[in-house]
Order: structure tokens, then sequence, then C-alpha cells
């Protein structure tokens, strides 16, 4: 039965489509496309489409193709579309007033609650003095020198707009119109991320879920569970609001009309609000609300170590430098968690549930088996160089291996990933990476490294966009041996150590396409999201939009403005980005431009050549991963520092691949493609794991260390 409102909206959406093909709105560049052309999307062979554009990997591993990867639906309007990112350049030393308080403070995350802020974080100065030490401390305090608690564990997202809080303080907004509500998240979420599956033509499914190790490493909403169910109730089990007046309840309301949930007479969909400093007891409550980061903020590989000494000490072997593993079969496999049903979603107690470092790590298959082969590349790395310096105690292996892994890591990111989602060009005009075989001096100590709340809150979380609806499991000869359908697997591993599978998924994420980066999401997360056995689940698009209403988040226009572009009056002024159709729906959904959210508009873009963004998501990841780089005291590239490598090292890091820590941790894989991230291709072929030319190694016996305690490699190598 279609409701009255939804009713309302067809109807509108109808005279819409008529003024739109009428001309009403006239902007010439809107009746340049024909409009039969905006679905489907054109879908071309994806082998061939990678060797189109040469070789894949060089100095800097990806060549953007001279056209723009995503045609939008064909939509083409009839200027030069992104020549570059109007007027942006990232905000090289912005401390907004918005940004993180200087000198906060840390207290490390508990063993227990890892999500939960302790009364009192983020406003204690730190207790200790830094010392300027080789390694970064597992809490993150201590990389900045001036300021010690910027990008710690338990302190604020960074903002670029002001927030928008109903009142002024902490409320989620409502319409700039009369204070009338925003439109349902579920509305705006089944109107404008409808699921059409669309496999990328170049990217496999590990550009996905290596975008979620990222994000892992760098945030995580305090207060919120993000694989578990909420132990707070704001709706009952039957899908009806609770009115308990808990302040932390922002349920989100499921239409009468909806096309899943309705069957089961579902009304409300559990959501509980982020905690802020207001919550842990650092603002009177007289300063808008600013949400915390459980996590380091660095790209630290904080997912694999943890974000405190007392999580790291529980993941520890406390010998040779290495993390625990328990052996199945001869393999190595994490341990155990301690408390299975409160990590993971079990039907039988004798199924694994693992202990990583970071709390979220069981939550899908994928990025479960990156975890275990980061774990695994720990381990060999400190294995190798206790054999290379017999001499070192296992705080000194353990905290080399982790150095080079954190080194590895941020390589992969900076040169394999990120010039996927930014491109190549991007990240050299904006200082991302460099041309060079030295050092960097990029430095900047008044950087504020606070991940930001529109770059986790909305920007980066477009890409759950790539996320696929079924996985695969592939076997050496790259034939699909099964697939298996994503909800079902959540928060339960028990798939990864069936049948040598851990080796038939590592090939699934670099042989499967990720989901094309485009307003389309597929309904294993927008339907079925955590549904354990259920028939329904959650809605993630939904959660992002609800969640950035929670955080205050800036409005799209706002973060439009913020990049240079130009703000919009009336919805028609969305045509230079979005194509007309979706600017129809957003006319109907939103009472005002003002009103569009920021997740909602950022993720219509059509993409920046070269990007899998439009320009103003564009523009904060750029600026996210510019901070995130030049605020890194132990950023792998820079010279000059204690942590930083000899030059023979950094030249050896830089031949870090993905592709070689799959070939080097998997337990049976013994051919790869040298770009894990592309699509296997002429120029992109598998290769032996034992083709170093190939898939180069780094060579850790210029980590040997002389009597005197330096790097003397030369004097070893006459050795
Ligand atoms: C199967 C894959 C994935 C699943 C099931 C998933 C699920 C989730 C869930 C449940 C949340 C918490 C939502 C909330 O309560 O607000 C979340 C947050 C987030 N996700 Fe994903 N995600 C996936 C992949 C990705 C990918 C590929 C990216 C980016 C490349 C990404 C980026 C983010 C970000 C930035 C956040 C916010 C983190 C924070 O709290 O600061 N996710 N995701």
């Amino acid at each position: 039965m279609i409701t009255l409102k939804k009713k309302n909206m067809l109807c509108m959406i109808f005279i819409l489509e008529i003024v739109l093909v009428f001309g009403i709105f006239s902007p010439d560049s809107f009746y340049q496309h024909e409009r039969n052309h905006l679905y489907p999307y054109n879908i071309t062979d994806s082998h061939a489409e990678a060797s189109v554009y040469g070789p894949p990997r060089s100095y800097i591993n990806i060549h953007p193709p001279s056209e723009p990867l995503v045609q939008y639906g064909g939509f083409k309007p009839s200027f030069p579309i992104f020549p570059s990112i109007p007027q942006f350049q990232p905000q090289l030393f912005s401390s907004s007033p918005f940004s993180s308080d200087f000198g906060q403070p840390v207290t490390p995350a508990g063993l227990g609650a890892p999500d939960t802020a302790p009364i009192g974080a983020g406003c204690a100065p730190l207790a200790n003095p830094c010392t300027n030490g080789k390694y970064r401390t597992l809490d993150g305090t201590c990389n900045n020198l001036k300021y010690p608690t910027w990008g710690a564990a338990n302190t604020k997202y960074g903002r670029l707009v002001a927030p928008k809080y109903a009142d002024g303080i902490s409320s989620p907004p409502t319409s700039v119109q009369g204070q009338e509500p925003l439109p349902l998240a579920r509305l705006v979420s089944i109107v404008m991320f409808p699921d059409l599956p669309v496999p990328d033509p170049l990217w496999t499914l590990v550009t996905m879920s290596w975008g979620q190790v990222i994000t892992h490493d760098m945030s995580m909403a305090v207060g919120t569970t993000q694989a578990k169910r909420h132990s707070t109730r704001c709706c009952d089990d039957n899908g009806r609001l609770l009115s308990n007046n808990n302040p932390h309840c922002f349920s989100i309301i499921i239409p009468e009309d909806d096309p899943v949930f309705s069957k089961y007479n579902r009304m409300c969909m559990n959501f509980v609000r982020s905690t802020t400093d207001i919550d842990s007891g650092c603002n009177p409550g007289t300063q808008p609300a600013e949400q915390l980061v459980a996590v380091t903020h660095w790209m630290d590989a904080s997912l694999v170590y943890g974000n405190s000494i007392q999580v790291n000490s529980l993941l520890r072997e406390q010998a040779g430098g290495r993390l625990r593993v328990e052996f199945k079969d001869h393999r190595p496999f994490p341990p155990t968690t301690r408390n299975k049903t409160a990590v993971c979603d079990l039907p039988s107690e004798r199924e694994p549930c693992y202990q990583f470092g970071d709390r979220r790590a069981n939550q899908n298959t994928q990025l479960t088996v990156l975890q275990i082969l980061l774990l695994r590349e720990h381990n060999r790395i400190a294995t190798v160089l206790s054999h290379i310096n017999p001499h070192w105690d296992d705080e000194t292996l353990f905290q080399e291996a982790r150095r080079i892994l954190i080194a590895e890591y941020q390589h992969i990111n900076y040169y394999e990933y990120l010039p996927i989602i930014l491109g190549t060009e991007n990240m050299l005009k904006y200082k991302l990476i460099y041309k060079t075989k030295g050092y960097t001096k990029d430095y900047k100590e008044n950087v504020d490294p606070s991940v930001l709340n529109g770059h986790a809150t909305a920007a980066f979380r477009y890409f759950h966009s790539a996320i696929q609806g079924h996985f695969q499991l592939i076997e050496e000869g790259r034939h699909v041996v099964d697939s298996a359908r994503l909800s079902d697997f959540f928060n339960r591993p028990v798939i990864i150590e069936e049948n040598g599978n851990l080796d038939h998924l590592t090939r699934g994420l670099a042989t499967q396409s990720q989901e094309e980066v485009d307003p389309f999401f597929t309904s294993e997360i927008t339907d079925f999201l955590f549904r354990r056995e259920r028939p329904f689940g959650r809605d993630l698009r939904a959660i992002d939009i609800q969640r950035s209403r929670d955080h205050g988040l800036g409005s799209y226009n706002d973060y439009r403005e913020f990049c240079g572009l130009q703000r919009a009056h009336k919805f028609e002024d969305f045509l230079d980005f979005i194509d007309p159709e979706r600017v129809e729906k957003l006319a109907v959904l939103y009472a005002h431009p003002d009103d569009v959210d920021f997740t909602v508009g950022g993720s219509l873009e059509a993409h920046a050549p070269g990007t899998l963004a439009g320009p103003t998501f564009l523009c904060i990841l750029l600026e996210q991963f510019y901070r995130t780089r030049v605020s890194d005291r132990y950023f792998y590239e820079l010279g000059g520092q204690p942590g930083s490598f000899s030059p023979e090292q950094l030249r050896e890091i830089r031949k870090a691949s993905l592709a070689r820590i799959f070939c080097d941790n998997s337990d049976e894989i013994h051919t790869m493609q040298p770009s894990a991230f592309l699509k296997i291709s002429a120029s992109n072929p598998l290769v032996a794991c034992s083709d170093y030319d190939k898939i180069p190694a780094i060579d850790l016996n210029y980590w040997k260390e002389s009597p005197h305690g330096s790097y003397l490699y030369e004097d070893y190598k006459k050795k």
C-alpha cells in the first residue's frame, strides 16, 4: 500500500519530470544528454579495459587513464568537466576553530571496552612527558612533541565546517525551513541509493576491503559498536519505537511502505548516538558537541597492534617479537578472543572468533582475511629479523617488525591504493606523494592529524558503494570454486579456516571485481546488514546518513563552499555535478538545498577524471590524506627523525606491494598479479610469487645491526 506521503512523492517526481522535460529549469547542459542514456551503465570487458590503460606499475604504480573511468550514466555536461578541483588547496596550517583542541588528553582505551570513552577522556592533561623515541607509542601520544595528544586514541574528530545542530549544541539538525524534520534517512537510502550491481571494470575487491583496513586503522566513533548489536535499545525486538526518552537514542524510522521492512512490520531501526565530549564531561554543554575517536588517528596499523599498551600486551607472544597465533593444521591463525559472544555472532561456540588489535576485525570475511595476512606479515618480518640479529630481544624485534610493517603499509596506501581513488596526478599536485628516491622533508608540526568528521562520517563512507553482495572463492588456476553471500558471514569468520579457504578468499580478493563506486549500494548492506539468521538486517546507507546528522555534520552545500565550489541556492544549481534525475529526487525529498546531507549530495556527484570520487568528496579525501601524511613525524619517507630509516632501508621499503604481502603470507598461493588492486589482464598478468623482478621483495638484511648499534649492510655483505 502506498502511503499518502509516498503518493505525494511519486506525484512530485512526475511533475518534476515534466518540468525538466519542458525546460522550466532551462540550464543548457541539462538537455544535452539523452535521458535514456542515464541507465544502464556501460559495462565493458574488464580485461580488455585494463589493458587499454597500459602497464599498471611504474614509479607510482597506477597511471590514471586519460578518460574518466566512470562515465557517469552517460551524463555529460557541455562544459569541460572537472579540469581540476576548483580552488582546492590543502589547508596546510589550518587549525580551524572547530578542529581538535591542543593539548588533548588521553586515557588509554581500557581492555574490555575500547569503544566507550572513559569519563574525563579528552580533557585531562597528558600525565607523562614525551621522550623523542624511535618507535611510535601504541596509543598515538607523543608523535607531535609540541601537542603530544594530537592523534591519540579517545580524542575528537576534526571539523572543517561549522557543526550543524538544531540547538547549536548537540541536537540533530532539522530543515532550515521551519524546523521541519529532515527526510527519513531510510527513505533517502531507498530513493537515492538503490541496488544496481555493476562490477568495476578495473579494480579488484581488495580495493574495497583495503579501504576498510585504512578506515579501521584511523577511526572509530566512540559509543558505536559498528559490528555487534548495541546494548542500548531504542527500538524493541519487534521493531517498535521505545518511548524510553534515552537521550542517546536517535532511532531510524522506517517508512510505512518500506519495500523490505514493512513485510516484517518493522517501524524502527536501532540507532544510538556517538559519544561526545559533552558525554565524557570535557565540554560543559556550552560548546557544540564533538564526537570522539576510539582509536589512534594515525596511519599506524593500530588495527594490527591495538590502541593501548593493555590491548597490545594481550596480542603479543612475548617471545621473538611475534604476535600470538594459534596453529590449526600447521597454519597460523589469530588467537581466539576471550569473549566470543561479545565479539562475534556464532551459531556454535565451536566456531572461531578472533582477537585482533581492532574489535571490528571479525565484521566481514574479506576484512578478517586481510587482518590475518597483516598479522602473519608481522610475524614473518619478526622471524627474519631474529635470524639476522640474533642478539635482539623480544621488545626490539617487536618494535622493529612493527616499524617495518607500518612503513610497508603506508607505502602501499600512498603509492598503490590512494592513487586509485584520488588520482595519481592529484596526489602529486597536492603533495601527497613525491617522485623522489630520497627522503621527503614535508613534516609539519602545526598540522592537526585528527581524522576529519566530514571524512569519516561522509566522504570515506562513499566507498561502501564498492562492497560486493557476494564474494568468490577462487583456486590457483583462477577458477571460481564457490561463492558466498556477504550477509551469511557478518561477524562469523568460520569460512576462512575451512578447506584451505584462506587462499581461496585471498585470490578472490585479488581477482573478483569490486562493485563500481557509484550511487548504487548492494542490498546485502542496505537491507541485510548484520541480519544474523533473520530475513532482514540493517541499512548501512541509512545509518551513514543518520550518523552524519548525529554528528551535526555541515550540509552538502557547506562542504561545496568549503571546497571552493558554488553554493547552490536552488536545487538546479546542483546540476553542475549531479545528474538531473537525481537532482529531481533531491528536490522532492528535501525542503531546501541547504538541507541536503553531505553524505547524500557528495555520493551523487560525477567523478573527477581518473578518480573514484566527485569533486567535493575528493577535496575532503585529499585534505585528510594530506594531513595524515604531513602531520606524522614517523611517516616512513621522512628523513632526519629518530624513527627514520636509512636510505638503503627506505629504498627497500619502497619495494613493498600488496601482491608481495599476499604471496608471502598465504598458505599455498604461488602466483599473483603485480598490482593486486588491479584486475588481471595482459598488462597485469599472473606471475610466479618466486619472480622477485616482477613482485619485488624487501631485503631485510639491510636491518642487520653492527655491534655498535648502527646498520652497516656493506660491512655485513663483506662478511
Ligand atoms: C563489507 C564491508 C563493510 C561493512 C560491512 C561496513 C560496515 C560499517 C559499519 C557498520 C559502520 C558503522 C556505522 C555507524 O554506526 O555509523 C561503518 C563505518 C565506516 N565505514 Fe564501513 N563497512 C564496510 C566497508 C567499508 C569501506 C570499504 C570503507 C572505505 C573505503 C568504509 C568506511 C567506513 C568509515 C569511514 C566508517 C566510519 C568509521 C568511524 O566510526 O569513524 N567501510 N562501516
